[in-house]
């Protein structure tokens, strides 16, 4: 029986780790999970059950019974709570601006790792392999992934990206990317490569070449492994 394809992505901000995740799950047919939608969600929740996001045992209480639901399909990802789809809410600056209160909470990381390696075993099993991109998923969630990978971009890169698809000043965009990065990494270590992990530096390639990039490292992999298989010509 073939190895499943569980290929973890980390990085900071604006690496281009969703965009890049989307798009090689896509061309390879397998399941997508993003992480940090999932603190997200857990925010907003918090958010919409007034739970005060200060008080640290509340916030984990919710996050143990939250109905948490994902969608992993790569070309139509969703997050939703409940019945409820939130995709939109979790991109708004409400949730932006309060999620690493949610992020530095050891017990909701705790719980969130639990869900987030189940998810990722149920879509492998559905699909051949996945594609799951966070901050502690090539040390904490999936460390025995047999593809790792350490998106990283400079500062400048980071805040330029963001700005283009917020469409705000790049230096607006300082206290979302850099601010975040330097509380959530309170946390988790995820601006140096762990050991065994591959560095894909996009600083100075377009989203195609950081995605031919991801897609080369995988092949590599794939070609090192004959037990591990993918449906991508
Ligand atoms: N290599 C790249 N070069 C230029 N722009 C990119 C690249 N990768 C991603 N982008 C763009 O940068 C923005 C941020 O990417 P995103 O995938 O949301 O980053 P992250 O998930 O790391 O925060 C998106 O608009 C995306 O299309
Ligand atoms: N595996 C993960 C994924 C995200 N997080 C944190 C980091 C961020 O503060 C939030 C939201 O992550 P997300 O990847 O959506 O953030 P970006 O806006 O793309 O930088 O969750 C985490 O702590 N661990």
């Amino acid at each position: 029986m073939s190895k499943a394809l569980v290929i973890a992505i980390d990085g900071p901000s604006g690496t281009g780790k969703s965009s890049v995740s989307k798009a090689v799950a896509s061309r390879l047919g397998v399941s997508y999970l993003d992480t940090g939608a999932m603190y997200r969600a857990l925010a907003w929740s918090c958010v919409d059950a007034q739970i005060d996001l200060d008080d640290a045992a509340a916030v984990a209480e919710h996050c143990r019974t939250f109905d948490l639901r994902m969608g992993m399909d790569p070309t139509a990802p969703s997050v939703g709570v409940g019945d409820r789809l939130i995709d939109a809410e979790i991109r708004e600056d409400a949730v932006t601006s309060v999620v690493s209160k949610v992020a530095t909470n050891l017990d909701v990381r705790a719980n969130l790792k639990q869900r987030q390696r189940d998810l990722i075993a149920d879509g492998a099993a559905r699909t051949g392999g996945c594609v799951a991109e966070g901050r502690d998923i090539t040390t904490v969630v999936a460390p025995d992934a047999p593809v790792r990978i350490l998106m990283t971009a400079s500062e400048e890169a980071r805040m330029s990206r963001r700005s283009r698809q917020l469409k705000v000043a790049a230096e607006s965009t300082r206290a979302q990317i850099v601010d975040r990065d330097r509380t959530d990494s309170t946390v988790s270590q995820f601006t140096t490569a762990a050991d065994g992990v591959v560095t894909v530096d996009t600083s100075h390639i377009n989203f195609r070449q950081s995605v031919d990039a991801v897609l080369q490292v995988v092949q590599e992999v794939i070609d090192g492994d004959p037990g591990l298989s993918t449906s991508a010509g």
